[in-house]
Parts: C-alpha cells; structure tokens; sequence
C-alpha cells in the first residue's frame, strides 16, 4: 500500500533504577536465573534457518566466572558465508518492493518488544555475556537499542522526505534506493545497542544484510535475532553469521556484490577491512560505502576554576565504567596542580581503592571483569611495563586477578612525561592515565589534548571560567567528534548527542542519526516532463 504517512514521533526510552525488592529486580533476576542454568545454541540464521557454523566450536562464557558457559557457537565456515550472500540476494527483491510503512513498522515492533517482553532476557544475557552492571545493561541493551530502532525510523522518514525542487512544468523526484547487493555489518563486544544498530538502520533503508557480530557478545546477538524474527523480519533481510571474521572476510570482501561495511570496533579491524577493499576493488560492481566507527583515547581536561566535585564523578564513571570498555571512556586527564594537591589525588586514589568489581550477578557491585582472556593478559602486561616505569607512578589498582574471572582492578597512573605511551595508546581497559599541569599553563595543556594521540573520538572540559571554557571549545574543534562540557566523555544518548569520532577513531557519520542512514541510501533523480517540447529550434536561431 502506498500513500502519505506519519511515523510516531520517538522519544528516549526511560532508564530503570532496579533498587533492591523492587519489581523490576525481581523480574530481572529470574531472567538471569534463566539464562545462567541455560547452555544455548548459538547458531547461525541464514535465510531464516537457523544452523550451526560449519568450523570449530568456541565456547561463550561469563567473563566474571569463566568457568561458567552459557553456550557454544562454531566458526562460520566459507560455505556458509556464500550460502548468507545468497539468501540476502534472494529476499532483497522482495524487501525493496515492501513500502516504508511496512519495513519501519518491524523495527518500531521489535522496539517495543525490546522495551517489553524481551527487556529482561536481552539484559540478562548482556550481563552474562559481556559482564555489564544492571545499570550498564539497561542503558545499552535496553535504552540505546530501543533509541536506535525509534529514531532511525524518525530520520529515515526525513530522508523520503527529502525531495528536489520542480517547476517550469516538470516534477523532479528523488527516488531513495537502497545500495545495490549486501550490507556487511560487523559488530564489537561492548555494545549490545551497537550490535543490533548496524545490521537494523541499512536494512531500515531497504538493504539486505550479512550480520557478524563478535563472539563475546553472542549471546545477547543470539536473543536480539529472536526478537527480530518475532518482529516480523522477513527471512533473509539479516543474516546472521558466528565466529571470529575470518571467512566473513575471505567471501564478502571479494563478493562482487559488496555495497556497503557498517564496522564498529578497533582501528586495527576497520584498516584492515578498508585495505581488503582498495585491494578488491576491481572486483566490485560499485564503490562499496564504508563507515566505521572505531578507537579512542579519550580525553578529560580540566581548567583551575573546575568544580572538584564533578570533575571527580567525572573521572570515576568516565574511566571506569563498563571496567573501561567503552570507546569512549576517559583514559588521560590533563589536571592542574592547584586541584591535584587541594585534594583531588588523595580523593581519587580512595575511591578508585574502593570501586567494588566482581560478579555482576550481584547488583552491589560498581563494574564487573574485563571480557576475555586475551584483553586480561593484555592489560596485565600494561600494568607491569607502567608499574616498572620511572616517568609512572601507579596511585591506585594495578592489580589483577584470573582466578574467578578475568578482574582488573580500576588503576589511575600519574605519568609526568604526557608523551608517553600512557597519554596515546587506548588500552580498553579501567585504566586512567593523569597528567598534572601547572595552572598557568592551560593553552599548553589544549595542545596536548588535541594532538597526542591519532584519535579523535570524545573529550571533555571542565571549568566554571567561560572564557577558559570558549578557548577549549575552539582549540579543540578537531580532537573530539563528541564533546563536553562540564560532563563525562561517555553516555551519549540517541537523538541527543549524535555519536561518532574522525581521525584514527572512525568516519564519523553519527550512528543513530540521519548522517548514518544517508549513508545506506543511493538516490535515483527522476524528473517527468508533462508537456515536452516538440521543436528542437531555440529563439537564437529564428532568421
Ligand atoms: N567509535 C565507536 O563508536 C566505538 C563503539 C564501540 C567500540 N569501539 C571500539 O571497538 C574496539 C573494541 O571492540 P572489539 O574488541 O570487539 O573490536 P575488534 O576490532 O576486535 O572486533 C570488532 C568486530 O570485528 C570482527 N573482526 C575482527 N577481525 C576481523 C576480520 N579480520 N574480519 C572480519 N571481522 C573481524 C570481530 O570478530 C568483531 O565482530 C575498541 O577499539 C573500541 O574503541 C568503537
Ligand atoms: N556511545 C557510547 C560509547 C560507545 C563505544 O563503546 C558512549 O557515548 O559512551
């Protein structure tokens, strides 16, 4: 059916509290029960079948109890990345005849079942899987995810809307096509809202789609799937592949019908995947799209006149929150002396002592473990090369602990050298590297914020003076692609503070806004001429 329509005007999803006793956490902690006694079957889904990965089996476990499995994925194999390419060709005709109204009013159903019925499960397993606080979970696998489906629907309506200028008896239309073959969306850990945003906004758009989202975080992958289907998603429109990428990248990299990447994840993954695709180029029947969003070494600078109160919340939940795994997280602060020795570093170095991470099956608990073995031993090695550095010197945490799940303590580092690798390398961990400065060297310390490190993802500055807050705004310009003031670099919010970052920290086009799903769209101008002339002299010529 065609014809004018209205799509609900979104607003954010309200954030739940989940105090102890009350009926939001007695709902929740049934989920959980559920799903820790569960050994599910991560399988794939392809072309609307769920099957197992041809390759080898991996094993998804709790981070904060490693021996406790939730479930077995295996490796997609080769075959079964061909089998998605065509299961995606197949339904794409289908897909791209069916009006807006129909396709957005999937996404808008699987919003409220995630806001819903599915609520408990999807938090549950990003509990488990990802070992996010309930306070974590909720404004990510609930909150963020929910945005995403009800805003990407509100801009993309804009975009139909969007339509050329006509007059002097013509109408000129712009047709918003989807890109022509396959959307490869791959996916990290951290971000269960991520996860189910960058298969959802190009098939929104009309595109068909290969999802490979990352092991560690399957499990929630696994359920958000489910409600997909129970959204009434057409076979197809989402394929969704298990493993670490590597035949992912082997077929749909080389696949002539590549459109399009939606990456998030490290710079490391996106340059490969980029390279891949300048070397294939040949190969492809068009120029695929690529937007990824990627790493940060994110910043906080604060001004003399900072609020000391704020600015230590600031440090505390930027930095760890989430154990530091957010893109976002703050991982170098620029602080002057004067609040440093008025009590800042004794207050700091307490609170971070104090943070409790453990088990996040236990709502008391401030963080939970970092995700997997290989990000613990990474992060110990760091701790040790700091630890044994004279320009470092470890004020808090430091310590770690496998023997339960894979636990790093919150650290905070004062390094005095802010070239070092502590001030440029993101690490992804609870790790806050701290710079002092002298107070009367504020522009300075602007100059190391913006330029230290290739990345250029969140920031903040902190400070009552105006004027001081004005230059950092504009000295700052290209550090940050989300910047703030007086607040923490991490917890933006869809539809209020657009998400993205340049330089080494992606392409910047806005997840969950009208920038990202312009990216998903290919339009065809059509103009229709009602009366067309019938002589091809002009006045000039007449004799
Ligand atoms: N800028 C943002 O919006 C944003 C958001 C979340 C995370 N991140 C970044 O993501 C990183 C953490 O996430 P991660 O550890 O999952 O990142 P990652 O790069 O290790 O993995 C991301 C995804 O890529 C897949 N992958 C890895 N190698 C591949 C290959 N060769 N071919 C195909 N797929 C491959 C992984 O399996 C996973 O699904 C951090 O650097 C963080 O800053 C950025
Ligand atoms: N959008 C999230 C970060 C996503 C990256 O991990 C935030 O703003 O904290």
């Amino acid at each position: 059916m065609d014809g004018v329509t209205r799509v609900p005007e979104p607003a954010n999803e309200p954030v739940r509290t989940y105090e102890p006793g009350s009926a939001d956490a007695r709902a929740l902690r049934s989920a959980l029960d559920t799903l820790d006694g569960r050994r599910e079957d991560l399988t794939q889904t392809i072309g609307g079948a769920t099957r197992w990965g041809g390759g080898d089996e991996v094993p998804v476990v709790q981070p904060h109890a490693h021996a406790h499995l939730l479930g077995t994925l295996r490796q997609a194999t080769r075959d079964d990345v061909t089998d998605a390419i065509s299961a995606a060709a197949q339904a794409a005709p289908a897909w791209q005849a069916m009006s807006f109204a129909d396709r957005a009013a999937i996404f808008l159903r699987a919003a409220e079942l995630v806001a819903g019925p599915w609520r408990d499960t999807l938090n549950a397993a990003t509990m488990l899987g990802q070992s996010k606080t309930v306070q974590q979970a909720e404004i990510d696998s609930a909150c963020e995810l929910i945005d995403f489906l009800r805003f990407n629907v509100h801009f993309a309506e804009r975009i139909l809307a969007e339509q050329p200028n006509s007059g002097g008896g013509a109408w000129n239309r712009f047709d918003h096509r989807p890109l022509e073959g396959f959307v490869l969306a791959i996916t990290p850990f951290n971000f269960t809202a991520i996860a189910g945003n960058l298969p959802t906004a190009p098939a929104l758009m009309g595109n068909t789609v290969l999802w490979k989202p990352s092991p560690t975080q399957q499990l929630s992958a696994h359920y958000f799937m489910r409600v997909l289907e129970t959204a009434g998603l057409p076979p197809g429109v989402i394929n969704l592949l298990t493993g670490d990428g590597a035949a992912v990248s082997e077929v749909a990299l080389t696949d002539r019908n590549l459109a399009g990447i939606h990456f998030t994840g490290s710079t490391r993954t996106f340059r490969h995947l980029w390279e891949s695709v300048g070397r294939n180029l040949d190969r492809y029947a068009a120029y695929p799209r690529l937007v990824g969003e990627t790493g940060g070494k994110d910043f906080v600078v604060a001004h003399p006149s900072a609020d000391v109160d704020a600015l230590h919340t600031a440090l505390v939940r930027g930095a760890f929150e989430y154990q530091g795994q957010k893109c976002s997280a703050a991982s170098r602060a620029y602080l002057p002396r004067s609040l440093w020795e008025g009590g800042l570093r004794d207050r700091l170095a307490t609170t971070a002592e104090e943070l409790e991470y453990g088990d996040v099956r236990d709502f008391r608990h401030f963080g939970g473990a970092v995700i997997d073995r290989r990000a613990f031993d990474r992060l110990r090695d760091v701790l040790a090369k700091l630890e044994a550095d004279p320009s470092c010197e470890v004020l808090a945490g430091g310590g770690t602990d496998d023997s339960v799940g894979y636990f790093v303590r919150p650290t905070v580092v004062v390094g005095t050298d802010p070239t070092h690798e502590l001030f440029r390398t993101e690490y992804f961990g609870p790790l806050l590297g701290v710079h002092v400065y002298e107070d009367g060297k504020f522009d300075e310390v602007l100059d190391l914020a913006a330029d230290s490190t290739p990345y250029a993802l969140t920031g903040s500055i902190f400070g009552r003076d105006r004027e001081a807050l004005a230059t950092a705004t504009e000295r700052l310009r290209f550090a940050a692609g989300n910047f703030y003031l007086n607040d923490k670099p991490t917890g933006a919010v869809v539809g209020q503070q657009p998400f993205g970052g340049a330089r080494a920290s992606g392409t910047n086009d806005k997840a969950g806004s009208i920038f990202n799903l312009l990216r998903w769209v290919s339009p065809r101008t059509i103009k229709e001429t009602f009366v067309p002339p019938t002589d091809h002299t002009y006045p000039h010529m007449s004799r």
